[in-house]
């Protein structure tokens, strides 16, 4: 049984003191919310400069603190980046890898992702691999062929035991941020697809690996989504800002367990 991971990832947003707020409110509900707090774990993937707040308020807390990034290389002369070692220093247990926006903008290929998440997992943390489509190779029925070929390059890269230590978010582009959500069966379809091309590998990595669903996940879809047999958790941009929202959605995960 894989126990659901309801991570939020605040992107680029926030002030020292609404991160406080945040962090506050979501312990608070996490540890008093009528939950177990056991069926599914929950993450905050912070901006870095808020990871101090976080493994301060975080701390003997259910809610695990994650990152967004990290630099491919172990230290060294790397203006402006941050270390895998850095990470873990401030209790970082994830730090997403690969994510839809870092490949788009900051032009991030499946070699330097891979590299990342060596560094990740070198480092004692659990990279969330991020994978999935445009709109565009959606239209040209090219889904699985660029699912497969993110999930491939890492597989090839770092080898298929690695993937005991990681999680995948599966993230169609085409729902992130537009309030589209993929449907539950558009999901399960790609989320069973990654979990079989995991199989071809490793049966046992396959079957207990989490895959997660990011893209316009909301409390009033999540619990459709997080029924599905092969999406363990989400992985939550928007609706992770706000506390009962992102709160109802751990719900939905707790639920689901
Ligand atoms: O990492 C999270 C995803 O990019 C989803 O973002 P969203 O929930 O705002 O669509």
């Amino acid at each position: 049984m894989r126990q659901p991971l309801i991570a939020g990832n605040w992107k680029m947003n926030g002030s020292r003191a609404s991160a406080e707020a945040l962090m506050r409110a979501v312990v608070g509900g996490v540890s008093g919310g009528g939950c177990s707090g056991k069926a599914a774990e929950v993450a905050l993937c912070v901006p870095f400069v808020f990871l101090d707040l976080g493994e301060r308020i975080l701390a003997d807390t259910p809610v695990r603190l994650g990152a967004q990034n990290v630099c491919s290389e172990p230290s060294g002369a790397y203006t402006g980046e941050i270390a895998a070692a850095m990470l873990k220093e401030f209790g970082c247990r994830y730090v997403i890898c690969g994510h839809s926006e870092r490949r788009d903008y900051y032009s991030e290929t499946d070699a330097l992702i891979a590299k990342k998440m060596v560094r990740v997992i070198e480092a004692g943390m659990r990279p969330i691999l991020c994978v999935g489509e445009t709109l565009e190779q959606r239209e040209q029925g090219l889904t699985q062929t660029v699912v497969a070929s993110q999930i491939d390059a890492v597989i090839a890269a770092n080898g298929i035991q690695s993937f005991a230590q990681i999680e995948i978010a599966y993230e169609p582009v085409w729902a992130i941020g537009t309030g589209r959500t993929a449907t539950p069966e558009q999901a399960q379809e790609v989320h069973s697809f990654i979990r079989a091309r995991i199989a071809n590998h490793d049966a046992l990595i396959a079957d207990k690996i989490r895959i997660l669903y990011g893209g316009s996940m909301k409390a009033g879809n999540a619990a459709q989504l997080l029924a599905m047999p092969d999406i363990d958790g989400g992985l939550v941009g928007g609706a992770s800002l706000v506390a009962g929202e992102f709160l109802a959605i751990w719900q939905a995960g707790d639920a689901s367990a």
